[in-house]
């Protein structure tokens, strides 16, 4: 895949990148080990002012940088200044808060005293996606920032302008060279990566295939590994469910960022009794929405992020629909330039087909009728992924025993599913594995050191 911004809304190439030669790798992986050996031992109020000052030149900078991510990956322009707000709380949350979780962890032993002391490890490497080009990079650097690793970052190659964007934001917050590298390089590079040993941990956001391969060059060479993979996400409505609200909720964790999320609302699962009455409204708040310009706030309906892109959901509809699917609203590209698919609504879904079985990334609902809740859990457990899921009922217990049967890494209860900076974020099965964000997220490239004092 060639380094360049492709603008997603008339796939017009605007710039295209170098990738950097084996040369300058060394030479920016040996300026990052330098720059760990005194980052590690630094004052980590200093490391925590590194971090407010890119949370502060983010928020200044906030149209900029929403306009370069709407530009290279078509997200709506005010889903971008989100993301950017976000990504500055990611920032903010472990410069205020990174000194508590990292505090000496004292253990009652018998004799003697002993503690466990969170020590930095070194270089990490972030291999991250575009659908949030700069929140995704925050969660893993914010975290390492604090706890005295530094970042070298392979972004997506369609974001090389977020990528440099936020190394550039570091230099003027003031951090010296090799703290936070971006690195333009293809994917096939980082197997070799992997075997450096200054590089001591490897984070990957991205496909199955992605993570796979990457886990497996991490596991070659002993390097400990967090994978953020894909999901199909179960929306489960009770009967009792406030339904404007879940039809709200589902709208916007199924279609926000054009469905292009691991965790989006990829499944919604209604019970029998209300579904109807949900498919109705559901459908309702996708009719006739504004298409057109990303930049535009009037437009409600972007582009995908690439042709490729809308070609991999255009063939899982059409595939599905041939095994036996019916579409109720959308399941096409929308006639005009651009990476355009109309926002759509797949029903009479049944084991075995395309969409039951596989992700599907992009701004299309599979939607389901479950004749109870038993049905409904085992319907949402019917995937290989497990990342996130959301429960919609006026019965708090009932959503949390719920909940407390699915096979995922997060379910929100009454709300779809969105990260924070103090909740953690991850999953299980095929979704990966470690976590992000929280106090957890700052745990996963530390060295938990045991230090024993005899009586
Ligand atoms: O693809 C991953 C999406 C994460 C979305 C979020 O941060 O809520």
């Amino acid at each position: 895949m060639p380094i360049q911004t492709v603008n997603p809304y008339n796939s017009k190439v605007v710039k295209t990148f170098d990738e950097i030669s084996d040369e300058t790798l060394e030479s920016k992986i040996a300026t990052a080990h330098k720059a760990y050996q005194s980052w590690k031992i630094s004052d980590i109020k200093d490391r925590s002012k590194l971090l407010f000052k890119v949370a502060e030149i983010m928020r200044s900078k906030k149209r900029e940088l929403a306009e370069l991510i709407t530009l290279e990956m078509g997200k709506l322009i005010a889903q971008s200044e989100s993301e950017i707000e976000m990504c500055a709380s990611v920032y903010e949350y472990y410069a205020k808060n990174g000194e508590a979780f990292l505090k000496d962890k004292p253990i009652e032993t018998t004799g003697g005293k002993a503690f466990v002391r969170y020590s930095p490890i070194g270089i990490i490497l972030a291999i991250e996606p575009w659908n949030y080009p700069f929140n995704q990079v925050a969660r893993l650097t914010a975290p390492n920032i604090i706890a005295g690793n530094v970042v070298m970052l392979k972004h997506a190659s369609n974001v090389p302008q977020c990528a440099q964007m936020i190394q550039k934001i570091f230099e003027e917050a003031g951090a010296s060279e090799g703290i936070f590298t971006n690195l333009y390089l293809a994917g096939k590079r980082i197997a070799k990566l992997a075997e450096d040993p200054r590089i001591c941990g490897m984070s990957l956001t991205g496909s199955e295939a992605a993570g796979s391969s990457m886990a497996e060059a991490a596991g070659k060479n002993l390097k400990k590994s967090v994978l953020e993979l894909g999901g199909s996400d179960a929306f489960i409505v009770l009967e009792d469910a406030d339904i404007e609200l879940a039809v709200e909720k589902a709208v916007l964790g199924r279609f926000g960022n054009t469905g292009q999320a691991c965790t989006s609302a990829k499944r919604i699962i209604v019970i029998e009794s209300i579904a109807d009455e949900f498919l109705e409204k559901f459908k309702s708040r996708i009719t006739n929405l504004k298409v057109g310009d990303p930049m535009d706030p009037e437009t409600k309906i972007g582009p995908m992020v690439s042709e490729e892109a809308l070609k991999t959901i255009e063939k899982q509809v059409n595939d599905t629909v041939k095994e036996g699917a019916k579409i109720v609203i959308g399941g096409k590209r929308i006639d005009r330039e651009g990476a355009f698919f109309e926002f759509t609504i797949l029903t009479d879904l049944k084991p075995g087909m395309t969409a039951y079985k596989e992700e599907l990334f992009g701004p299309v609902a599979s939607f389901y009728k479950a004749k109870d809740e038993a049905a409904a859990i085992a319907l949402a457990n019917d995937t290989s992924f497990g990342l996130g899921g959301a429960v919609f009922s006026k019965d708090t217990n009932r959503a949390i025993n719920v909940a407390n049967q699915m096979d995922t890494g997060m379910v929100f209860i009454n709300e779809s599913l969105a990260s924070r900076p103090d909740l953690p974020f991850g999953g299980t099965k095929r979704s990966g594995y470690g976590r992000e964000l929280s106090a957890l997220g700052i745990e996963e490239f530390v060295n938990k050191k045991l230090i024993r004092i005899a009586d």
